[in-house]
């Protein structure tokens, strides 16, 4: 790169998974512009972290989106050089028991706000030759039960990713995180109910949810010019739990074994 900042944006970069990426990649020497509805954690955010700048926005309002795109040019002098689409939110709820409310807010804040950051970014993505990460899940990999919406819109992600890597690959890197069970408030039952914590902790090979400093690692790297020839993947950051099936319990196959004659 030839003079000038580096610019990242952030989405969802005032807590969690998107705090921790607006850290490292602050670290790394970006300015970053961190896109979020929390004003509160916003202001910390931008007195805490060198080189941070909060920009109020709810990733529903393409205006909102349109404010942060200019704040990110107007300091990259017309180029960008990394977007993540990191903002998200849940809801577990049975399939028979999920409403249309439900599947258009998941849709609209998860899938469509990349379209429409990405959309927003774009030439000055391709003016900086830079690289979009989108946060996924391992729920956007394989199914998961009383998560049909929220899986449904982190598999389009995925499918998002890998057309626009196809569509821009000489020039704008696309590439997806699936992070796994993360520590963040989004799983705070699962933090303070050590039951739960224990159950969940068994099912990852790991043998412990994962740090949001995880997953910011793997979104810097893909973000590096040291991933400069990684296009179009969707990693999984979930401590080896999508890798396949667990022993129920300790010592306790999955089925019984009998030896061949
Ligand atoms: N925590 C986990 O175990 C996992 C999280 N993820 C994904 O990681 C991403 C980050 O999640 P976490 O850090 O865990 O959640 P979090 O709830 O700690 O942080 C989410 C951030 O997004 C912001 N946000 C939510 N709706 C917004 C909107 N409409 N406009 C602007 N900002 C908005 C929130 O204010 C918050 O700062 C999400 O896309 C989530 O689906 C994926 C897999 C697992
Ligand atoms: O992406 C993984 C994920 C996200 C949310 C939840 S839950 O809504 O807290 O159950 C579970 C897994």
């Amino acid at each position: 790169m030839t003079g000038g900042a580096r610019v990242a944006v952030v989405t969802g970069g005032a807590n969690g998974i998107g705090l921790a990426c607006v850290r490292r990649l602050s670290d790394d020497g970006f300015t970053v512009v961190v896109a979020d509805t929390d004003a509160e954690a916003g202001v910390r955010v931008t007195a805490e972290i060198p080189r941070a700048e909060f920009v109020a926005c709810d990733v529903r309002v393409r205006q909102d989106i349109d404010r942060v795109a200019g704040t990110a040019l107007e300091i990259g002098r017309g180029r960008l050089h990394a977007l993540v689409n990191n903002a998200g939110q849940t809801a577990r709820v049975r399939f028979a028991d999920s409403d249309e409310t439900t599947w258009r807010r998941l849709d609209v804040v998860n899938l469509h706000s990349v379209f429409s950051f990405t959309h927003a970014c774009l030439a000055g993505l391709t003016a900086g030759r830079g690289s979009v990460v989108s946060v996924a899940s391992v729920a956007g990999l394989v199914g998961a039960e009383d998560l049909s919406a929220y899986s449904s819109t982190k598999a389009g992600i995925i499918a998002l990713t890998r057309s626009l890597a196809l569509e821009h690959g000489e020039v704008i890197r696309f590439d997806a995180v699936c992070p796994g069970q993360i520590a963040t408030r989004m799983m705070a039952r699962v933090q303070t109910d050590d039951d739960l914590r224990t159950a969940v902790a068994a099912q990852i090979p790991a043998g412990r949810l994962g740090r949001p400093e995880e997953v910011a690692d793997v979104v810097a790297w893909l973000l590096s010019d040291g991933a400069g020839y990684v296009n179009g993947v969707a990693i999984a950051v979930d401590g080896g739990e999508s890798a396949g099936f667990r022993r129920l319990k300790p010592g306790v196959a999955l089925h019984d074994h009998t030896p061949a004659r």
